[in-house]
C-alpha cells in the first residue's frame, strides 16, 4: 500500500507539513491546492530534538502540486488539511477519483465539519478522525515552519468491529471522539480570548484574565461534566482543574506563538468559531452566558469593544 500515493488536500501550513512528513516517510504524495501552487519543492525548516534541545534543519521535498481538476488518478487513501468550513467542499471537488475503499482522513479543528463529511462518503469509505497538536507556519507559498513539535492521532469516525488501522504506523487511536473534545477544549478557551484581546497565547495567564480563564474553565466544565452533553462518555473526565493544567500547559508550551483564531480575525480571514464555540453552543444542554460572549466577539467585529468590558467584568 506504501506503493500508492497519498493524496493530500489543502496547501496550507498542515497540508504542506504533511506533504513534507509522508515523503519523509516513503510515501508518495500528490497535493492539491486551490488558490496557489507551491510549485515543485517545499522547505520544511524543522524543530529536532534529538539531544534534549531543540535545534532547526532545513529540509527540502519534492512534492507533485496540481488543481483538483488535474487529477487523473484514483486514490486510495486521501488526506484534508483544509480548515473545518472547507471540508465538506474539499472533498467533494475530488469525490470522483477516491477509490470505493479509500481511507479519507481529516485534521481540522474542532467538531462538527467531520458528521458532514461522512455524510458524503460511501458506506465502503472509512472516515478517519485526526487531531494534531503540531504547531506549523507558513511563511511563504513554498515554505513552512514547524513552530511546536506535537503529536497526531487519527480514529475511526464511526468505530468498526473488528478495529481498522491507520495506514500510517502508530497513529491509530480507539477512542478519537475523546481526544477531539479534549482539543475542542483548549481551543475554546485560548482560541477566542486571544483573538478577541489581541494577544499572544502565553497572555491568558496573565493576572488580568484570571477571572474571566476561571468563568470560563468552569462553565466549560459543567456542560463537559453534564450526563445530558452528547458527548459525555468521552467528556466527564473534563472537570474544571483538568481543564485549567490542559489549559495553562498549552498556553505555557505556546506562549509566543498567535492562536490560528487571532491569526485569522488580525488578517480578516473566516475563523473557525462555528465549529469550536458554536458546537458547544448548538450541543449544549445548558446555557453557556460566557461561551456565548466570547462566540459573538469573535464573530461580530462591531460588538467587539462592548464584548471585551463585559468579559473582564466577569465575577
Ligand atoms: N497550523 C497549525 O499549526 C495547526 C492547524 N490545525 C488545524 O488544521 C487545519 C488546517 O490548518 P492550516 O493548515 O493552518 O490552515 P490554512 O488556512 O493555512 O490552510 C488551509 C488550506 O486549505 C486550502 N483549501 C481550502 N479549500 C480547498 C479546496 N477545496 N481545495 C484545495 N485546497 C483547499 C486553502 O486554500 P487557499 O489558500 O485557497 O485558502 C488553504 O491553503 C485547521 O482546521 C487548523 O485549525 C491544528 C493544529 C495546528
Ligand atoms: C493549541 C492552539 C491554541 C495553539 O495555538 C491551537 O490549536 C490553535 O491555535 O488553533
Amino acid at each position: 500500500m506504501k506503493n500508492s500515493p497519498w493524496l493530500i488536500i489543502g496547501a496550507g501550513a498542515i497540508g504542506l507539513f504533511w506533504a513534507c512528513k509522508l515523503e519523509k516517510l516513503g510515501h508518495k504524495v500528490h497535493l492539491v491546492y486551490r488558490s496557489e501552487s507551491p510549485g515543485k519543492k517545499i522547505t520544511l525548516e524543522s524543530l529536532t530534538d534529538e539531544t534534549g534541545q531543540q535545534q532547526v534543519s532545513i529540509s527540502k521535498h519534492k512534492i507533485n502540486s496540481l488543481k483538483a481538476e488535474e487529477l487523473t488518478e484514483q486514490y486510495d487513501k486521501v488526506l484534508i488539511c483544509t480548515k473545518s468550513f472547507d471540508l465538506k467542499n474539499a472533498f467533494a471537488q475530488v469525490a470522483a477519483n477516491i477509490t470505493p475503499e479509500a481511507d479519507v482522513a481529516c485534521l481540522c479543528n474542532g467538531i462538527g465539519a467531520q458528521e458532514a463529511l461522512q455524510s458524503i462518503l460511501l458506506d465502503t469509505q472509512t472516515l478517519w478522525a485526526g487531531t494534531t497538536s503540531e504547531g506549523v507556519l507558513k511563511v511563504e507559498v513554498n515554505h513552512i515552519k514547524h513552530t511546536g513539535l506535537g503529536d497526531s492521532y487519527f480514529g475511526e469516525w464511526r468505530p468498526s468491529t473488528p478495529a481498522k488501522v491507520f495506514p500510517i504506523e502508530s497513529m491509530t487511536v480507539i477512542n478519537i471522539r475523546q481526544r477531539m473534545i479534549e482539543k475542542l477544549a483548549v481551543n475554546a478557551v485560548i482560541n477566542p480570548i486571544t483573538a478577541i484581546f489581541n494577544i499572544h497565547n502565553g497572555d491568558i495567564l496573565n493576572e488580568e484574565f484570571k477571572p474571566l480563564i476561571n468563568a470560563t474553565l468552569s462553565e466549560l466544565a459543567s456542560v463537559f461534566t453534564h450526563p445530558q452533553f452528547s458527548y459525555a462518555p468521552e467528556s466527564q473526565h473534563l472537570t474544571s482543574d483538568n481543564l485549567k493544567n490542559r489549559v495553562n500547559t498549552i498556553a505555557q508550551l505556546t506562549r509566543l506563538n498567535r492562536s490560528s483564531m487571532h491569526e485569522d480575525i488580525r488578517l480578516q480571514r473566516q475563523t473557525e468559531n462555528s465549529f469550536i464555540s458554536g458546537f458547544l453552543l448548538d450541543n449544549s444542554p445548558i446555557e453557556l452566558p460566557v461561551q456565548r460572549l466570547l462566540y459573538e466577539g469573535v464573530a461580530f467585529a462591531e460588538q467587539r469593544e462592548e464584548v471585551k468590558k463585559k468579559l473582564l467584568s466577569l465575577p
